[in-house]
Order: structure tokens, then sequence, then C-alpha cells
């Protein structure tokens, strides 16, 4: 069973601009999130990613459509009910929302006060805490004394501390410098297999995506456009805006501006051979190439790696006879995906 399952969910806001009528943050959304997964959902700003986690988390009423967490249809409960659902569920954000005027360890402390736990049970968690998230040492620090990456683990064990089943994270790692984003998307990976929590990332960084999901859902205006798993997504997105912003992580696709380079540096019909793990070897292309009498040189390429399962794209420059062209990537094309990005011009 589902984790968290939407069923045609939409939300409409009233515009910010008086007598401008409504915005449709979320059009009728349909997914699930099983337990266990790391689940992206990946969209440029104003796409409604933000508005799709309020409404998961409860702190906001779908306008129409089931939200089902854990079984439980939230959209039918009251204020009491919700506040239930929202306690099982941890979230972590992009400006950390840390208390300043207190130490670590009483920001880690904060929701297990709340919940009412008595002080030594209070203690021996965010001792716990405090160990998982490698920062045992600054259980004193005030968040000003702490580093970006530090501040966000001291996030990721407040959020943790009531032992949520999801955890939902809203552009964490945004404000981070790739390093330390590398250091926390590791902690992630370890709340989600240690502690078998299903994590729901927001980002608009699509190598976060590709480190840690397992699976995508990708949004524009408000409708999820393509849902999958990440590397069926990533080594061949379907959907033109989630071509866009794949081709922006993905390596060995050359953007626009470098196939012009290409074109003016090389002769012949410039062809992209997009491999995934499985299919026919590359080496076996080269040798269909060759025996069909046709010269060709690597233009560009690269290959992808996404949690173990690899997958590539390599250009070829191909001179020969046209119809001999045609022949052989008819036969290649069988086996790979097969693109052809640019026709020999008239020089
Ligand atoms: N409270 C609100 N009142 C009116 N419009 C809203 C409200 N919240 C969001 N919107 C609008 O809904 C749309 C989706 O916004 P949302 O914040 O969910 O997008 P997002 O993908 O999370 O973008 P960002 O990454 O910039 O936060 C936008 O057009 C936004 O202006």
């Amino acid at each position: 069973m589902p984790i968290v399952s939407l069923t045609n969910v939409s939300k409409a806001y009233p515009s910010r601009t008086p007598g401008d009528g409504e915005v449709i943050a979320v059009d009728d959304v349909t997914l699930s999130i099983e337990k266990g997964d790391v689940f992206g959902i990946i969209g440029y700003s104003g796409a409604g990613k933000s508005t799709l986690v309020r409404l998961i988390n409860a702190l906001e009423p779908a306008t129409s459509g089931t939200i089902l967490v854990d079984g439980v249809d939230i959209t039918a409960l009251r204020e009491s009910e919700l506040r239930k659902v929202r306690g099982g569920i941890g979230m972590i954000f992009q400006q950390f929302n840390l208390f300043s005027s207190r130490n670590v360890r009483a920001n880690i402390a904060y929701p297990l006060t709340l919940a009412g736990w008595k002080k030594p049970d209070i203690d021996a968690r965010v001792t716990e805490l405090l160990s998982f998230v490698g920062l045992s040492d600054k259980a004193k620090a005030y968040p000003e004394q702490l580093s970006g990456g530090q501040k966000q683990r001291v996030g990721i064990a407040r959020a943790l501390a009531t032992g949520p089943a999801i955890l939902l994270a809203d552009e964490a790692t945004s404000a981070l410098d790739p390093q330390t984003t590398h250091e926390v998307l590791d902690l992630l990976k370890r709340v989600n297999e240690e502690q078998g929590i299903t994590i729901v990332v927001i980002t608009h960084e699509m190598d976060v995506i590709q480190t840690i999901a397992t699976k995508v859902a990708v949004m524009e205006r408000g409708r999820v456009i393509e849902q999958g798993d990440v590397f069926d997504v990533f080594s061949a997105p379907q959907n033109p805006a989630s071509q866009r912003f794949v081709g922006t992580v993905v390596k060995g696709v050359p953007s626009p501006a470098e196939l012009s380079v290409l074109r003016e540096r090389h002769q012949g019909r410039l062809v992209t051979f997009s491999f995934r793990d499985g299919d026919s070897s590359q080496a076996q292309v080269f040798l269909d190439l060759a025996a069909a009498g046709l010269d060709f040189e690597l233009v560009y390429g690269g290959i992808n790696d996404i949690r173990g399962r690899a997958f590539g794209h390599l250009t070829l420059a191909i001179r020969g006879e046209s119809a001999a062209i045609d022949g052989a990537l008819a036969a290649i094309g069988e086996r790979v995906h097969v693109t052809e990005i640019a026709r020999e011009e008239a020089r």
C-alpha cells in the first residue's frame, strides 16, 4: 500500500492580484509514493511543488481530490485529527528554520517537549540523534556558530525526533555549496536506508534527484507531466519539458550552442546513440557502422550513473553514402535509441 497517494488533487488560490480570479497551483495531480521511496518532485519555480507538499503535510486543504496518508483520507479529517497526521511527518527547509536563541540540543528537543516527552527521555533521544547526524560535539553550540551543512543536520535531527514515517525536504540543500550538499544528501540516504523513512524531496536541482531519489515526478504549471523511476525518466524522458530539465544534468547530450560548434567543426551527419544498461554494446555500434563501409568519428559523449545503473549518449559524425547511412541507422535503431541531431549541410 502506498504511504502517500493523491488522486485527482487540485488546489486553487484566489489570485494575489485582486480581481484576477484564481491561480490553480496544483492541477489534477495523481501520484503515489511507496513506503521506503526517496521520491523527488522537480519543476521550475512556480510549478506547484511547495503547494503539493503543503497538501501532503495537511497544512492546506485541497480544493478537490483525495489525499491518503498511511491509508487515512486526510481531506476528510478535523483539525485535531490532522495534528496527529502532521506528527507523523517531519519537515526540513531551505533556510533551516532553527531557533537562533536556543542551542543545538534545545532545538532538537523542541518537538519532543511539545509532544509531552519526559526530560530523561528527551535527553536520551537528543543524544542519540546528535550522534546519528554527527554533531555530538556541537550540542551546546548556537545556530550562528554552525556552518550551513551543520545547521541542516540539526534540522534533520529535529525533524526525526518524534520518529516520523515520512520526511519532507523542501529545497533542503538549495542554500548549500556542492560539497556540503553531498554531505547532507549522504545523511538523507542514511535516514532512508537505516531508518526506513520515506523521503519526499522537492528541488529544482536535478543532481539532487540523480544522487538520492528512486522515483521522480516532474511538475509544470501545477501538473505532473511525467513520473516514474529516476533511471527511466533520466535515460529516456518522454515529455519535452522533462527533456529540457534532464538535459541540464545528463552528460553527453550537446546543448544547442555546442551543437552548432560541432556542426562547424565536423563534416557528415551527426547522430546520437543513447545506451541504457542491458542494451547492445557501444562496440557493436562501431562494428556495424564499419561493416556498412561508413567513415565515422566520435565527437561528443558521456556516461551517467544513477544508483549503480549506467546510461550514456555518444554522438558520432558519420560520413558515407546517404542510403548506406540510413540502412545502418535503421538496423542499429532496433537495439539502441538513435537520434539524428543534424544532417549534412551544403558547404
Ligand atoms: N497562498 C497563495 N496565494 C496565491 N497564490 C499562491 C499561493 N501560494 C502559491 N501560489 C501560486 O501558486 C503557484 C505555485 O506556487 P508554488 O510555491 O507551489 O510553486 P513552487 O514550484 O514550489 O515554486 P518555488 O520553487 O518558487 O516555491 C504559483 O503561481 C504561486 O504564485
